[in-house]
């Protein structure tokens, strides 16, 4: 088969709220199935059989019930109970339109280590499902007390070998035990009865503890999914991909865009199997501009800052309150119309597009629907999606969009001494990156927004202590790293001890030479952020640096980071409004990263800048 026609579930334990919550956010982002947890159904006032009917209306099938613990490998009393208490179930699964229960391996303290048991008793459990027409999964949870690894729960069911008992393979419980996933292409299809999917980040600790509470969808952590259910289905295997991820924060966030961001898992995955759901994402060309949403303070307190970076003001929108700024590559609009609850954000970037067209509906098929845009005549048809954080996207193409900026450009200097008496250019030639900082609910599901809609790759996540909590920070890119956004958030809800410096997000501009622009802002008196000198010490201590570039960077607040590959030369200015500041970068060889060394310095270092402008 093809996963094309494979139909798509979600396990309730998924999501957050009532049985009728889960139902409703599965159907609405158009999920065909779902496994029913037992807690959920214990917790409904509606019954069984009222539930069944609230599915169907939906449009959704049970595809399974779950979990059907500690059953096998007992002795003959608890057998006996243990029986009675699965009839009692199978009725509820009969109200329930469901045909099969997931049994998973025992962790009892009362069950016995004894193969032949298992299979005889799973055997026996196998024949009363087969009775009323059901059938049995059993599945090897990674820490069950006997069976905990696919291949030995596969061993069971042989043994048992009877038609109503198959296998559940669960990617977590495979993957997390570092099991070679290999080996199921020898299981027949006709045996795998149940296949439910999610990823994680690589963790060393305890699994349980690990399956629990840090389990992601699928494209979010780092196992190789495409691998393990291209091996699942290889053996023929046409049952539901069904995602089974115990999450803590899937499990309090709105189930509605979390149903959303569970479906767009789904259709990368399908992707990345062959079975592509939409056109793949076009080449990106770097980014075209980033929109600062501003008030009326913020915004001549920026117009400020960027006149003093040497950028230009270079033009205005035809229809709304919004300033072009350029300096080479870089383009930043100050755009006073939208709505921001801070003084200045980060409203919106764009992505420049070889054909936005085409990412417009790539973004769509992945479950970012374009947004309803005003537009006046002749304006350039600019399509745009909403991040996790709300963050606008939009797919350009330059040439087309400047020119609702009728001066851009073609005024040249007489336009910028009329209104933009500048100071001239400090060698700024394009956005390196933006620095985005996600509410803690929005962290993994914004890699998977930038990875399926736009294509970029996420790169390893890096976590530090930081001044005010632990920081986690992973950037995402196209393949030739034209496009960058730096995904920033705390690994707990951020405190909100230390409000002078909320969640500050930043643009990130190439410079050709960080210390000759630092020297020229020094001159200026632009607010450059100042670095303390046990900073520099300190990258003494530890790298080594020559002398007089040590007193350079030194001299003009500069920071300094290398990798295997190069070197990294950056500068930041202080904050401007509730939460924005810029970045000078200059990457020098092959640097990769992003100075998250430095980071905890400057965060401090910005809260002194606000303390200092308070008590000023
Ligand atoms: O954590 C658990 O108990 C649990 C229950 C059912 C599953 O399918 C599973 O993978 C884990
Ligand atoms: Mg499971």
């Amino acid at each position: 088969m093809s996963t094309a026609d494979a139909r798509r579930v979600i396990a309730t334990v998924c999501l957050s709220g009532t049985l009728e919550d889960k139902l409703a956010a599965a159907a609405a982002a158009g999920f065909d199935g779902v496994e029913i947890f037992e807690n959920d159904l214990i917790t409904s006032a509606a019954s069984p059989a009222e539930i069944r009917r609230r599915c169907a209306d939906l449009g959704l099938t049970v595809d399974l019930y779950q979990p059907f613990r500690d059953f096998e490998a007992v002795p003959p009393d608890v057998l006996r109970a243990n029986l009675r208490r699965a009839e009692r179930k199978f009725d509820v699964m009969e109200q329930l339109g469901a045909d099969l229960v997931l049994v998973c391996s025992t962790v009892s303290p009362g069950a016995v280590d004894d193969d032949e048991l298992a299979a005889e008793q799973l055997r026996l459990l196998a024949e009363r499902a087969a009775a009323r027409g059901m059938r049995v999964a059993y599945e090897a949870l990674a820490w069950g007390r006997f069976v905990n690894t696919y291949d030995h729960s596969w061993r069971i069911v042989r043994r048992a070998d009877h038609p109503a008992l198959g296998l559940c393979l669960d990617s977590f419980h495979v993957l997390s035990r570092g099991s070679d996933p290999a080996l199921i292409c020898t299981i027949p299809g006709e045996k795998l009865f149940f296949l439910q999917l999610a990823d994680a980040p690589r963790l060393d600790m305890d699994v349980l503890q690990w399956s629990r509470h840090h389990r992601l969808f699928p494209g979010q952590g780092s196992f190789d999914l495409p691998t393990f259910v291209g091996n699942v289905l290889s053996t023929g295997y046409a049952g539901p991909l069904s995602l089974e991820v115990f999450n803590d924060v899937f499990r309090q966030a709105d189930p509605v865009p979390a149903a959303v961001d569970a479906m767009r898992s789904l259709r990368l995955l399908e992707e990345q199997l062959g079975m592509p759901v939409a056109a793949p994402a076009p080449e990106l060309g770097g980014c075209a501009f980033a929109e600062l949403a501003v008030d009326e303070i913020a915004s001549s307190r920026l117009a400020d800052a960027l006149t003093a970076l040497g950028f230009s003001l270079t033009g205005k929108h035809r229809s709304k309150p919004v300033q072009l700024w350029e300096q080479g590559g870089a383009r930043v609009l100050l755009n006073a119309s939208s709505s921001t609850s801070d003084s200045a954000a980060i409203g919106a970037l764009a992505a420049e597009s070889a054909d936005p067209g085409r990412s417009a509906e790539r973004a769509d098929a992945m479950g970012a629907p374009i947004l309803p845009r005003s537009r006046g005549p002749e304006e350039a048809n600019l399509a745009s999606v909403a991040a996790p954080d709300g963050t606008e996207v939009f797919f350009c193409d330059t040439e087309s969009w400047l020119s609702d900026f009728p001066d851009a450009g073609s005024v040249g200097s007489n336009f910028r001494q009329n209104w933009n008496p500048a100071s001239p250019a400090i060698g700024l030639t394009g956005i390196d990156h933006v620095a985005l900082t996600q509410p803690f609910d929005h962290f993994d599901e914004a890699t998977l927004f930038y990875r399926s809609v736009l294509g970029l790759e996420p790169e390893p996540v890096v976590e530090y202590a930081a001044p005010f909590g632990m920081v986690r920070s992973r950037a995402v890119l196209d393949p030739s790293g034209t496009v960058r956004i730096a995904l920033t958030g705390t690994l707990v809800r951020r405190g909100e001890w230390a409000p002078a410096v909320r969640d500050p997000q930043h643009i990130a501009f190439t410079c050709e030479d960080v210390l000759a622009a630092a020297r020229t802002l020094r001159e200026r008196g632009a607010p450059v952020l100042r670095i303390p000198d046990n900073y520099y010490d300190d990258l003494d201590a530890r790298l080594e640096l020559d002398p007089r570039l040590l007193a350079e960077l030194r001299a003009n607040s500069v920071l300094y980071d290398r990798d295997e590959n190069g070197e990294y030369l950056h500068l930041f200015t202080e904050l401007f409004g509730s939460r924005i500041f810029f970045e000078l970068v200059q990457r020098i060889g092959g640097y990769a990263g992003y100075g998250v060394p430095n980071a905890p310095v400057r965060m401090a270092a910005h809260r002194r800048q606000r303390l200092a402008a308070i008590d000023g």
